[in-house]
């Protein structure tokens, strides 16, 4: 019998109690197991990882978003017409990559382009045989290399500079494709006089905040893959092409809040000072009236998708929490252990349990809809015997440091969620959590993040390894390295993207108590 007919069978009354229903959907679970069990839980997990990256890898988005019509594209529903009349700029992490595609689509129209990337990214390509993300020989795009340690420098400012004298020369038949990501900030530093760049930059490692304008364009399409929850426009790589009203009280109440209004250099206090220039903010995105695209290319969202769609096919039933999960990492773990708890229930959760993840849920941007969506799903996934289920959520926690060792928020997070799993049943038959960095890349060290579960704290202690003392020096990437040989960590290496993190919790076929 397939999913099919057992569905037509209950629906017809041929499969009435409770007890029939559950046989017939755990035979359907027994005959596919085979397949399944072909790979671990561990394995499974990295694969659902990969895809997510996969799905916002920079050339991949560039390619989804850019319809090439004969001389015409077409994006977001918009088209624009090509008369070799097409410049590129573009600033961020993942720039490199996304522009190398753009010329392959529309290089026959391209006029110039000048893009400022990190310091070293074209040498890590190659080294790593990602040369698809390196631009062809003879290009017509200038690749400025800048920003050492996310932070601007002088390289990133000639950049900058670059950036904005190609637009500035722009006529009104001209058509500009602004490519953005994330680290888009510190890779397009342009302080407005009197500020230095010296002085930005100190302001900025205090606030881990910038500005820059690009002023006087024509047609400006941007291209966005989104590093920031919830895909704000104005704060992705602190959205240089769209339009904000900034006041100066605003910068000065934050900058009041994290007590820095008395080390301000002289400079910044002067242009704060200054009466504001009034903007109008363009609220509706799509609307090219005022001859600017902004499109969202790739984000957290799409990685989940995807992400969704492979864990189908290794047999599992995926369920998208949230693309927007914030706060203290504590809490979070808190949510996942919950979680973890509810659907490995066998019989039907207490109370509490709901409770506390909807009191937990504004804590950690977690909607109380999304909660209960997601309860609704596992509680049927344990009552219909579904199978497996993979809880997909994306976003970026916050780790409170207040030790000095090595580690990373999804390190962290994994670990934490590992002490909230331990009263629960183990791999095969308990859940399994992996936390990672799409960028591949988790706080200063060379993994991503870590898969964990119940197992994990035995495993320590028969290794002679204190996770709370780990904890309190922030040193989850030393713990994971030194517990069984690294093997939980998760090291995708360099990933050429970055969509915030994606979080995994992977739930075997719990069997009910049939009563
Ligand atoms: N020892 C540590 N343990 C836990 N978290 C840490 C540790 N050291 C740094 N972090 C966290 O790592 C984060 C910085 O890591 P990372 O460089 O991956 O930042 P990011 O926010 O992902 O940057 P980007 O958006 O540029 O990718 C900070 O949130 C910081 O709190
Ligand atoms: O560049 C930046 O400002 C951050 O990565 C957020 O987009």
């Amino acid at each position: 019998m397939g999913t099919g007919e057992v569905t037509e069978k209950i629906t017809a009354g041929v499969l009435s109690s409770q007890k029939e229903k559950s046989e017939a959907f755990l035979a359907l679970v027994d005959r596919r197991k085979p397949t399944l069990c072909k790979m671990s839980m561990d394995s499974r997990a990295r694969g659902v990882f990969a895809a997510a990256v996969d799905a916002v890898q920079p050339d991949t988005v560039v390619r989804q978003s850019i319809e090439r019509k004969g001389d015409s594209v077409v994006i977001s529903g918009h088209k624009f017409t090509l008369k070799h009349n097409l410049h590129l700029v573009g600033f961020g992490k993942a720039v490199l990559g996304m522009a190398a595609e753009a010329e392959r689509i529309v290089g026959d129209h391209l006029v110039r382009g000048v893009i400022s990337v990190p310091h070293g990214i074209q040498q890590t390509l190659q080294q790593h045989g990602k040369d698809h993300l390196l631009l062809k020989e003879n290009s017509l795009i200038k690749v400025m290399e800048g920003a050492k340690h996310n932070l601007p420098d002088a390289d990133a400012q000639k950049a900058a500079e670059g950036i904005k004298q190609l637009a500035s020369e722009l006529t009104e038949t001209d058509l500009l494709f602004v490519l953005i990501s994330g680290g888009g900030s510190a890779l397009l530093p342009a302080p407005i006089s009197p500020i230095s760049l010296p002085e930005k930059l100190d302001v900025t490692r205090k606030l881990a905040a910038a500005g820059a304008t690009i002023q006087e364009l024509n047609t400006v399409v941007a291209l966005i893959l989104s590093d920031v929850i919830g895909d704000p426009l104005d704060l992705i790589a602190s959205g240089p092409t769209v339009r904000t009203e900034v006041w100066p009280e605003e910068v000065l109440s934050v900058l009041e809040r994290y007590k820095l209004l008395n080390s301000l250099p002289a400079s910044v206090k002067d242009v704060l000072g200054r009466p504001s220039p009034r903007w109008t903010e363009t609220k509706d995105e799509s609307d090219t009236s005022g001859h600017v695209l902004n499109a969202v290319i790739g984000s957290n969202s799409v990685a989940l998708q995807c992400a969704g769609r492979r864990a189908r096919e290794l047999g599992f039933r995926p369920v998208v929490l949230a693309p927007g999960v914030c706060g203290d990492v504590r809490a979070v773990s808190r949510l996942y252990g919950l979680l973890a708890r509810f659907a490995c229930s066998r019989e039907e959760p207490p109370p509490e349990i709901a409770a506390e993840m909807l009191r937990l849920g504004p804590d950690v941007g977690v909607e109380s809809w999304d909660l209960c969506r997601t309860m609704q799903v596992l509680e049927e996934g344990r009552t219909e015997g579904w199978g497996a289920t993979c809880l997909l959520a994306g976003g970026e926690p916050t780790v409170e440091l207040t030790g000095k060792g090595r580690g990373g928020r999804n390190q962290e997070l994994a670990l934490r969620v590992a002490l909230e799993l331990k009263d629960l049943e183990h791999p095969p038959n308990g859940p399994v959590f992996l936390s990672g960095g799409t960028d591949g890349q988790d706080g200063p060290t060379e993994a991503a993040g870590a898969i964990t579960d119940g197992g994990l704290c035995e495993e320590a202690k028969t290794q002679g390894l204190d996770i709370d003392s780990f904890l309190a020096n922030n040193d989850s990437y030393t713990f994971f390295s030194c517990l069984s040989a690294g093997q939980r960590l998760l090291v995708p290496g360099l990933t050429c993207t970055n969509v915030m993190d994606v979080h995994m919790l992977l739930i075997p076929p719990i069997p009910i108590s049939i009563t």
